[in-house]
């Protein structure tokens, strides 16, 4: 019994011993004399404190920064490393177009925020992501043909999600609702009918997006060393195992055009797939990695703009009115949304206020780590080593007057600025000037807005992204009432290291349309 508890323990000493001997190692390395670059918040021992700090408050830890060097790079202490923080438009371009060879985006998402790819989808999977290839490609090219399925799904998801009676008012909870209808969405062009509405297929995909987010976080509390492995998400197979295999029957025995092939993300995916990817396994975790990227971030903006819309519901005839009469001109098509100038300006402003992306995505922050030998120099003579981990204020540009010029009260919610802005534009419009485009949509990025990442690495799925939630808000501000359970208060913001999030249990009230 004596020496069963001992062979408990055992690992766990060995693991402390480890981490003590792990943070002296990583902390001496931690100081470097040489490196002038300001520090923001605790330096030196009490960098630790600085560290445990930043988890509850890197928003107000990056503002004080951002107010201190608005167009330099400042530091922040991690537990494992420093992280720079990179401010001002003339800086974040050079980061944004900055090749992968240099400041690598796969390297710094892999490593701070502790999302191990290779523990999470294998290797094979992590060295080839070929299947990011198809939101660049096919589905961005299929938005058109599939848009009536994109709107089939939305009108029966968001029946099933919010099943209303009569003319009473619902309280729902507004992100696990939004989730389910932003992921039956998207597996409608993944994997389609039925398995897109099969409920156990769907939660298996958000549990593993939401265990993926908040282990990450977790994990990277820890030294590499003592991370915990991620075990792939073998259920996922249970689902998608019969289909692939039955897609991958139809190739072998009919070639790759057959009769009645889906035009989906299976099909998409294996266009692409070679030699060992066309095997279940491997295409389940694409898609399962697909997933990942589009359903968590699309459904936490539209969370965000649903909280928008409660707390500033001025907005609602408005853009009801607009919706309505676009779709009598045009019809419910993709290219009827281009008219819906006044809910992309909404979506705009409030992806403005709430980016989800720089600070706050799980897997697509716009996070850098040098990887070249030679460190990396900013124009501003900031030299930052190889291995430094590298992000940019994005939250703290967004509200500064003096950055984007042109906004009026930056920290005010304005929901139409960016339509009223384009029709400024039209007034002004040069039919001869081809560069006289504008820049403002909901999918147009830039230094000035960062929630999609500026550069070569700027959201390939944005186009899908603002398709659906285009469509979704369109079809809430028609069909549904809203309003905030208590008026003029947005449920608050959850804020975890650098993962920010709207609140997960935060409620509005629905009711169909009076
Ligand atoms: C509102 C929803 C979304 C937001 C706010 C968002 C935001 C972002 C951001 C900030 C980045 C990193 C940019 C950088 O570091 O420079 C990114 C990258 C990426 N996003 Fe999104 N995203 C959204 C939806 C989607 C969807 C729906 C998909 C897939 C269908 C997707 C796929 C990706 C991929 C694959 C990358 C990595 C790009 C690369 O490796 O170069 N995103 N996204």
């Amino acid at each position: 019994m004596d020496n069963l508890k001992l062979d408990d323990v055992k690992p766990l000493l060995q693991y402390s011993a480890l981490a003590v001997v792990g943070l002296v190692l990583i902390r001496n390395a931690m100081r470097d004399p040489k490196d002038k670059t300001p520090i923001v918040g605790s330096s030196g021992f009490s960098s630790y404190w600085g560290a445990w700090k930043f988890i509850f408050d890197a928003p107000n830890i990056i503002q004080e920064g951002y107010n201190r060097y608005p167009e330099g790079i400042f530091r922040v202490a991690r537990f494992y490393h420093w992280e720079y923080i990179v401010c001002g438009p003339k800086l974040v371009k050079e980061v944004g177009n900055t090749p992968e060879n240099v400041l690598s985006f796969g390297a710094g998402v892999e490593e701070l925020i502790g999302f191990q790819a290779k523990q999470t989808m294998g290797r094979a999977i992590a060295d080839n992501p070929y299947h990011r290839q198809t939101i660049r490609t096919s589905l961005t090219r299929n938005l058109h043909t599939r848009f009536p399925d994109v709107r089939d799904e939305i009108i029966c998801s968001f029946n099933d999600n919010l099943r209303l009676q009569g003319s009473e008012w619902i309280s729902l909870p507004v992100l696990p609702t939004t989730m389910s209808i932003v992921s039956r969405v998207s597996n409608r062009l993944f994997v389609g009918l039925p398995l897109c509405r099969n409920e156990e297929y769907l939660a298996n995909n958000i549990r593993h997006t939401t265990d993926v987010v908040r282990s990450g976080t977790i994990i990277s509390l820890f030294p590499e060393f003592l991370r915990p492995q991620e075990k792939s998400n073998a259920k996922a197979l249970d689902f998608l195992g019969p289909l692939l295999e039955e897609r991958l029957a139809k190739e072998r025995e009919f070639g790759p055009d057959w009769d009645g092939k889906p035009n989906d993300l299976i099909s998409w995916l294996l266009e692409l797939a070679e030699g060992n990817q066309r095997t279940p396994l491997d295409l389940t975790l694409r898609i399962l990695g697909m997933n990942m990227v589009a359903i968590h971030k699309s459904s936490i903006a539209f969370t965000h703009a649903i909280f928008d819309l409660t707390t500033h519901p001025e907005h609602l005839l408005s853009m009801r009115e607009e919706a309505e009469r676009v779709v009598k001109e045009e019809g419910w098509t993709k290219a009827a949304l281009n008219s819906m100038v006044k809910i992309d300006s909404f979506l705009r402003e409030s992806q403005r206020l709430n980016p989800t992306g720089p600070r706050t995505c799980p897997f697509n922050l716009f996070v850098r780590r040098v990887v070249s030998k030679d460190g990396f120099r900013f124009s501003d003579g900031t030299v930052l080593p190889q291995g430094a981990f590298l992000s940019i204020a994005a939250r703290p540009a967004h509200f500064d007057p003096f950055y984007i010029a042109n906004y009026e009260n930056p920290a005010t919610f304005d929901g139409f600025r960016f339509a009223r802005e384009r029709a400024e534009h039209i007034s002004h419009y040069d039919p001869n000037d081809s560069q006289d485009n504008f820049k403002k949509h909901m999918t147009s990025v830039g230094v000035d807005h960062l929630p999609f990442g500026t550069g070569k690495h700027a959201c390939p799925g944005r186009f899908f992204a603002a398709t659906v939630l285009k469509a979704m808000l369109a079809h809430l501000v028609i069909n549904y009432d809203v309003k905030a359970e208590v008026e003029g208060v947005r449920p608050a913001d959850m804020n975890f290291g650098r993962v920010t999030t709207p609140s997960a249990t935060g409620r509005v009230l629905f009711r169909k349309r009076q």
